[in-house]
């Protein structure tokens, strides 16, 4: 019960906050139309005993109170529901906003890169869709609990003993709680499938992927893969689903033994002349309706019990992410750098990892260089890009900046001064002006900054064709979908709406450019590297696996297994004949034989 409370005290205090009319409104009809309900009983029985006693108009006044409190009943109910279904609508969106906040509220993204992590983002998302419901749930239980406690008064007025009844109907109030839990228990455990089972309907039906599974004929065992999955998931389920409607049907029948008893009983006293004939009638009524406001009752505990459930997960998710923002340092980083970025033996393991990503890099970037990071696929390129950028910490070890350590500056100072696009770029389906825009909020409206970085990026005439306020992708309405290339050129062009970073990071930026494309694209690279050297010497780096492009780099990492094994200029390593100067001569040959 307490959680049940704390979940509607919780609840009713956001809305109170939100709106206080509505909630004010909403309750005070719904708490008078569950007076009426009681008194409907009571006025019948009047009705019974004054007909019965030769009382034509006394029957005829009851009569008439019955009238009024049916037709109460169900008007107040409906307006009731007016204002409560819009203060529902108003909690439910204050915690899908607290939602995309606390998402986005770390700052780093060491957990969302967590399987456990996106679990509980999916029950969280699941938790907030009760919100709105639960409000409702909420109020409706107050007012059953008004209505339970009328029924029982008016009872006991009939015979102390029919209170009794309302004790019987406690008893499925009780299982049909510990039927809920143990379901909510079952449920979170096949958290895990579930996400199995909506991402295998993902993959095989997403635009991104449908063509290899087509081309492939793959759907057949994706979906016998999801089967699997469903039987697994549709076995644990039904069997809690019969462990639920065992203990609901015992609670029902105890109550259903304590109601025959009761009617029994007042009957027996009605014989003795110890309760008039209105009495049985009120009786009969209250009893049926005392059940039905029992059952209504144990559906509202039960679904409000499920939300405070879900409550807790938010708040607990609220506490962790709170905890895990550190306090404001105030440190920002400097205006521009003179000595550029140093790695300081660091080290990092992803969470859960059984290795290192990367270890122990000691590495100088020197102010206003540009710097190609080389290496085979695994080798800890993108890991590295990402704790540059300071989306996440090192394991061990310093990352800093013009003599800032990373871990002390404040994150979002560090996020104001990068500028990264990264592999797994965000098709961002806004209009192009926004879609572009988000590279640098201050300037997200400005059409001449993003017209300024669609050139730069070399994707004007897309933009021209598009229009700013032409909707990119189709995913929210009918707008202009682009082929991976455009896509890229369009992440580029984001990227260079900040024209001031002190680090500009580009991951495989070309991997989905056509021959001309890339050419552009490494123009306006070499164009823009140039510039953020000169204006606050920032440091450029990308990750290619395009030689061609890694020599007009002043400086060349070459990564391996989360190591650095070579650094130096393109002709000192291609002298120095060691790994670099292997894959150098490796892709020189395969041109020359293609060339021939
Ligand atoms: N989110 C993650 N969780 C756990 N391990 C990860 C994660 N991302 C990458 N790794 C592992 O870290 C190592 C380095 O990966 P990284 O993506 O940095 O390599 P990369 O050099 O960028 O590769 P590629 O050229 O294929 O992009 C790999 O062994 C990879 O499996």
């Amino acid at each position: 019960m307490n959680e049940v409370l704390f979940c509607v005290g919780r609840l009713l205090a956001i809305a109170w906050r939100l709106d206080r009319r509505r909630l004010l409104v909403g309750a005070g009809l719904l708490v008078a139309g569950s007076v009426a309900t009681p008194l409907v009983a009571v006025a019948a029985g009047r009705v019974v005993d004054a007909a019965l006693a030769g009382a034509g108009s006394t029957a005829a006044v009851w009569a008439v109170v019955a009238g009024l409190a049916l037709t109460g009943e169900l008007m107040l109910g409906h307006f009731a529901h007016l204002s409560y279904f819009a203060l529902a609508e108003l909690t439910e969106e204050r915690f899908n906003r607290d939602l995309v906040r606390l998402v986005n509220g770390t700052d780093h993204l060491d957990r969302t890169d967590d399987p456990a992590f996106a679990d509980r983002v999916d029950l969280l998302r699941q938790d907030v869709m009760q919100v709105r419901t639960t409000v409702q749930s909420g109020l409706q239980l107050g007012a059953t609990a008004v209505q339970v406690l009328l029924t029982a008064l008016v009872l006991s007025t009939v015979s102390p003993w029919l209170l009794l009844l309302a004790v019987v109907a406690v008893v499925p109030v009780l299982l049909g709680r510990r039927a809920e839990t143990e379901l909510e228990q079952v449920r979170e455990a096949q958290a895990p499938t579930t996400r199995g089972i909506r991402h295998l309907r993902r993959l095989a039906t997403s635009p991104a992927s449908q063509k290899e599974i087509r081309l492939s004929g793959g759907a057949d065992f994706l979906l016998a893969r999801q089967r699997v999955l469903l039987e697994r998931y549709d076995e644990a389920m039904t069997r809690a689903d019969v462990r639920y409607a065992a203990l609901r049907t015992a609670g029902q029948l105890v109550f259903g033994l304590g109601y025959v008893a009761a009617v029994v009983g007042v009957f027996a006293l009605a014989g003795q002349g110890r309760a008039s004939a209105g009495d049985v009638v009120v009786t009969v009524t209250l009893a049926t309706q005392l059940s039905v406001q029992m059952a209504t009752g144990i559906a509202l505990l039960g679904s409000v019990h499920r939300a405070a459930v879900g409550l807790r997960r938010f708040l607990a998710f609220e506490a962790e992410v709170a905890t895990s923002v550190a306090p404001s340092t105030g440190v920002t980083v400097p205006d521009r750098t003179g000595d550029g970025i140093r790695l300081v033996g660091v080290t990092f393991r992803y969470p859960d990892a059984d290795a290192d990503a990367l270890s122990d890099v000691d590495l100088h970037l020197p102010a206003g260089t540009s710097v190609a990071l080389v290496g085979e696929n695994g080798a800890g390129k993108s890991t590295l890009l990402k704790l540059l950028t300071g989306l996440y910490r090192p394991t061990a070890g310093r990352v800093v900046v013009e003599g800032v350590d990373l871990a002390d500056a404040e994150p979002a100072a560090w996020r104001a001064r990068t500028a990264a696009l990264f592999q797994d770029l965000a098709r961002v389906e806004l209009s192009l002006q926004h879609s572009v825009g988000l590279g640098h909020l201050p300037d997200v409206d400005s059409p001449d900054a993003v017209t300024t970085a669609t050139d730069r990026a070399g994707v004007a005439a897309l933009a021209a064709e598009v229009g700013h306020d032409g909707v990119l992708g189709t995913g929210y309405a009918d707008g202009r979908d682009l082929s991976g290339g455009q896509w890229q050129g369009v992440g580029f062009a984001r990227t260079l709406m900040r024209t001031d970073p002190l680090l500009l990071v580009l991951d495989e930026p070309a991997s989905a450019l056509d021959a001309m494309a890339e050419q552009r694209l490494v123009d306006a690279y070499r164009e823009v590297a140039a510039e953020v050297a000169a204006t606050v010497g920032g440091v450029t780096l990308f990750v290619t696996h395009r030689m061609s492009t890694v020599r007009l780099a002043d400086l060349v990492v070459v990564l391996d297994h989360g190591r650095v094994v070579e650094q130096g200029t393109h002709d000192g390593l291609v002298a120095a004949g060691g790994r670099y100067a292997d894959l150098w001569a490796m892709q020189s040959r395969a041109y020359a034989a293609a060339a021939d």
